[in-house]
C-alpha cells in the first residue's frame, strides 16, 4: 500500500527527528504509531502526505513509485490520502457539512472548486456525516459542536474524500477517555467497512492495543517494536516509552496530553 525506503529527516538545527527507517504498510491494515512526545511520529506521519520532505529515502506507492517524483503524482497521492488532526483543522463559523465538502476539494480542478458544491458531493458529504452519528447536526457551527464532535465531523471530513488511506496525527489527544475510544471506534469501523488503510499515531497503549492491527512503537526517531499488539509486552512498552522519572515528570508538567504515555513511562521505569 505505501512504502518508506531509508526514510530520514533532520530538521533546520541539526535535530534528528527521524532515523533512517524502512517500513510497508499494508493494505487495508489499521496501523498505530505508538511513542512519547518528540518521538518522531508526526515527522514520519507527515512523510508519508508529502506535507514533510525527508532529508533522505523515499515514500512510495506502488503502480506509482515515489509520492514526491512529480507534484501531478505527489497531488494524486494527497487527493486519495485523508487526513485527521488532533485539533480537528476545521472552520469554525462553518457548518458541519461546508466542513466535510472540503475533502471534496482535491478532487476538483481550480476552476470547479469556485462554484458551489455540486449535489453529488453534497450527497456524499451528507452520506459521511450520518456514517459518523451527525446527520442532524449538518447545519450547525462546527464552533458550536462538542471536542468529539468536531473530532468526527473532522473524520467525515476525511471519508468524504473517498480516500485510500487515512493519516490521523493523535486524533483523540484532546478527548476524554470515552469519547476517545468512541472516536476511534468509528473511524477503525469506517476503515474496515471500506478498505481503507490508516495509520494512526498515539500516545495511549491502551488504546492502540485495543484498536491496531499493527503497532510500530517509536522512540527517539526510531522504529524500535514492529508487530501484532498482542505481542507488545512490557519490555517492549519500557523500550518504547524509556526514561527517567525527573525526565517524565517534566513531560508531565510541559505537555499534559502527553501524560498516560508519560505516567506509563514513570510505572515501567
Ligand atoms: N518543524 C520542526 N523544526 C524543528 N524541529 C522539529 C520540527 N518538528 C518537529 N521537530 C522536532 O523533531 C522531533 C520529533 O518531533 P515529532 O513532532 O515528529 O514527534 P512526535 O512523536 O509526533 O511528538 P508529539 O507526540 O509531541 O507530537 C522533536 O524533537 C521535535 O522537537
Amino acid at each position: 500500500m505505501l512504502s518508506v525506503e531509508n526514510l530520514e529527516v533532520t530538521y533546520p538545527g541539526g535535530i534528528k527527528a527521524l532515523r533512517p527507517t524502512t517500513l510497508t504498510f499494508r493494505e487495508g491494515e489499521f496501523a498505530v504509531l505508538l511513542g512519547p512526545s518528540g518521538a518522531g511520529k508526526s515527522t514520519l506521519l507527515r512523510c508519508l502526505n508529502g506535507l514533510v520532505r525527508p532529508t533522505n529515502g523515499r515514500v512510495s506507492v506502488p503502480g506509482v513509485g515515489d509520492i514526491a517524483a512529480s507534484r501531478a503524482v505527489l497531488r494524486r497521492h494527497r487527493a486519495a490520502t485523508g487526513m485527521v488532526f488532533q485539533h480537528h483543522q476545521l472552520i469554525g463559523r462553518m457548518t458541519a457539512l461546508a466542513n466535510v465538502l472540503m475533502g471534496r476539494l482535491g478532487h476538483q480542478n481550480t476552476l470547479r472548486s469556485l462554484w458551489p458544491s455540486s449535489r453529488c458531493d453534497q450527497r456524499l458529504g451528507l452520506e459521511a456525516l450520518e456514517r459518523v452519528d451527525l446527520l442532524d447536526r449538518a447545519l450547525t457551527r462546527v464552533d458550536l459542536l462538542s471536542g468529539g464532535q468536531q473530532q468526527r465531523v473532522g473524520i467525515a471530513r476525511a471519508v468524504a474524500q473517498r480516500p485510500r488511506l487515512i493519516l490521523a496525527d493523535e486524533p483523540v489527544a484532546s478527548l476524554d477517555p470515552a469519547t476517545a475510544t468512541r472516536v476511534l471506534d468509528l473511524l477503525r469501523t469506517i476503515c474496515r467497512t471500506d478498505g481503507i488503510s490508516a495509520v494512526v499515531s498515539l500516545h495511549q497503549v491502551d488504546l492502540a492495543r485495543q484498536f491496531a492491527d499493527r503497532v510500530v512503537g517509536v522512540r527517539g526517531g526510531e522504529v524500535v517494536f514492529d508487530g501484532a499488539p498482542a505481542r507488545l509486552s512490557d519490555g517492549d512498552l519500557s523500550r518504547i516509552y524509556d526514561a527517567q522519572p525527573a525526565e517524565v515528570l517534566a513531560a508531565v508538567d510541559e505537555a499534559p496530553r502527553t501524560r498516560q504515555g508519560a505516567i506509563y513511562a514513570l510505572r515501567t521505569a
